[in-house]
């Protein structure tokens, strides 16, 4: 299936890209555009609401694109239209309609957890089949959660019993919703997919969480401030159980946050280059598990400081090594893990066996990649152990993960000779990572920079 990203501009590079080095302190300041877990939920609650919405400086890259694609597929109508902020257009979405196009329809959802998690329950809703598939990475990440979950609603699903893409919804148009409990132990995004929708199922959705743990809470957290800002009701008071009354969502007109997830990348290279960046227009209030990044960066042995203007890192070059519990905010390892390959003592990262889920096996493809590099990194039953060791230069393979680039970027900022291969693969969230990157090693303090 053609995918929307290859209409992004992506310039093209050489095979290897060869990620800059910093011999001296920062002073930069960067710009990150939008959060994608922010603009893919705002664009599944405007296709479900009664009014058009409006996203401002929402995310434009290839996971928020195919989110925007498949909502098309679906019948909501998304444009775009004069920017708000500096990295594109804003979003003008129109709802679906009550009545769709004949189907069977067809969602593209590339490598994107958001869309092959947060699609199936809006394809239910739809009054015709939605054939979903994905990249060939795709078809290995975990969905049974969603189409066991789905099932036990009435939905009827063809899946041809694998429980992964490529599968059909025969949607009718009503999900009867009510009481349901699942295991979302491989990932938050099924408790956010089911809630997203919820509103619109006939009896809402009464969730429970049943299994050995709950990662990504944090996006949980985000999922449940989303809804209640579209005016539906949702009672979060017990552990692991989320209720949503029926209700359908308002019109949006929001503002997308900037995506700290990819700021981590920038916040660590004052961590491990020393000096300073500044991330502009950090929330002082945020759901977004980046957020975490500030503590992770103390743990490092750096500081931060934020105010209205934004977060601003200050690091010595120097890192301690760190033991911490990534759970609720696992997209954060792959920087975590670069920055701890570089730090003078172990480290120690756990909670985050759902990785082996993600984009690819991270935690195989952290060790590999660290390990090429002269690293030393092995992994556990839920997370690394990173010892101290003198990295050399290499070629970091990134399978088609995003972190996977920002974490070799981060490693290649002190290690001379890091090349990255496929290093456009950053398009899933941030097509103008290798510009603002380049920008960020190559700036001579503040007064150049701003
Ligand atoms: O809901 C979201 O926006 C996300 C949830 C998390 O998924 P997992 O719970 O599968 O880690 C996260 O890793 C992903 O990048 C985005
Ligand atoms: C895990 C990630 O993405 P996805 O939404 O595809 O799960 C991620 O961005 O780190």
């Amino acid at each position: 299936m053609p995918s929307p990203a290859s209409s992004l501009p992506v310039q093209s590079r050489p095979a290897v890209w060869p990620a800059p080095r910093r011999e001296s302190a920062l002073d930069a300041r960067v710009s990150i555009p939008g959060s994608k877990s922010l603009t893919n939920r705002f664009l599944v609650l405007a296709a479900l609401a009664d009014e058009p919405s409006r996203l401002r400086s929402p995310l434009h890259s290839r996971d928020t694109e195919l989110m925007a694609a498949a909502l098309s597929a679906l019948g909501a109508t998304v444009t775009k239209t004069t920017a708000s902020g500096d990295f594109g257009s804003d979003w003008l979405v129109q709802p679906l309609p009550r009545v769709g196009a004949p189907g069977p329809l067809q969602v593209d959802c590339g490598l994107a957890g958001t869309v092959m998690r947060f699609i199936p329950p809006v394809a239910a809703l739809c009054s015709q089949s939605v054939v979903l598939d994905g990249d060939a990475g795709a078809r290995i990440r975990p969905m049974r959660t969603t189409i066991d979950a789905l099932r036990a609603l009435g939905v009827q699903i063809d899946d041809g019993g694998r429980g992964l893409l490529p599968f059909t919804v025969n949607a009718t148009g009503q999900v009867r919703g009510g009481n349901l409990t699942i295991d979302a132990s491989a990932s938050s995004q099924f408790v956010s997919g089911l809630l997203l929708a919820g509103g619109r199922f006939d009896l809402g959705l009464d969730l429970r969480h049943a299994g050995p743990v709950l990662p990504g809470r944090a996006h949980i957290r985000m999922t449940i401030e989303v809804l209640r800002d579209a005016g539906l009701l949702v009672d979060d008071s017990e552990p692991d159980r989320w209720q949503i009354e029926p209700g359908v969502p308002r019109g949006l007109d929001v503002t997308v946050e900037p995506d700290l997830s990819n700021a981590a990348p920038f916040a660590a290279a004052a961590l491990v280059s020393g000096g300073s960046v500044q991330i502009r227009d950090w929330p002082t209030w945020t759901t977004q598990a980046g957020d975490s990044m500030r503590w992770l960066i103390d743990a490092f042995g750096g500081s931060s400081s934020l105010d209205r203007s934004g977060l601003t890192v200050h690091g010595t070059g120097e890192l301690s090594g760190v033991d911490v519990d990534l759970g609720e905010v696992g997209e954060l390892t792959p920087v975590v893990a670069a920055v701890a390959a570089l730090a003078d003592g172990p480290s120690r990262i756990r909670g985050v066996a759902h990785l082996r889920g993600h984009e690819t096996d991270r935690l195989k493809a952290l060790t590999t990649e660290i390990n090429r590099l002269g690293g030393s990194a092995e992994e556990t039953a839920d997370g690394l152990l990173i010892r101290p060791a003198k990295l050399h230069g290499g070629v970091v393979e990134t399978y088609h993960d995003h972190r996977m680039a920002m974490a070799a970027a981060v490693i290649g900022l002190r290690v001379p000779g890091v090349g990255i291969e496929n290093v456009d693969t950053t398009a899933k969230t941030l097509p103008e990572f290798t510009q603002l990157w380049t920008s960020l090693v190559d700036s001579a303090g503040r007064n150049r920079e701003s």
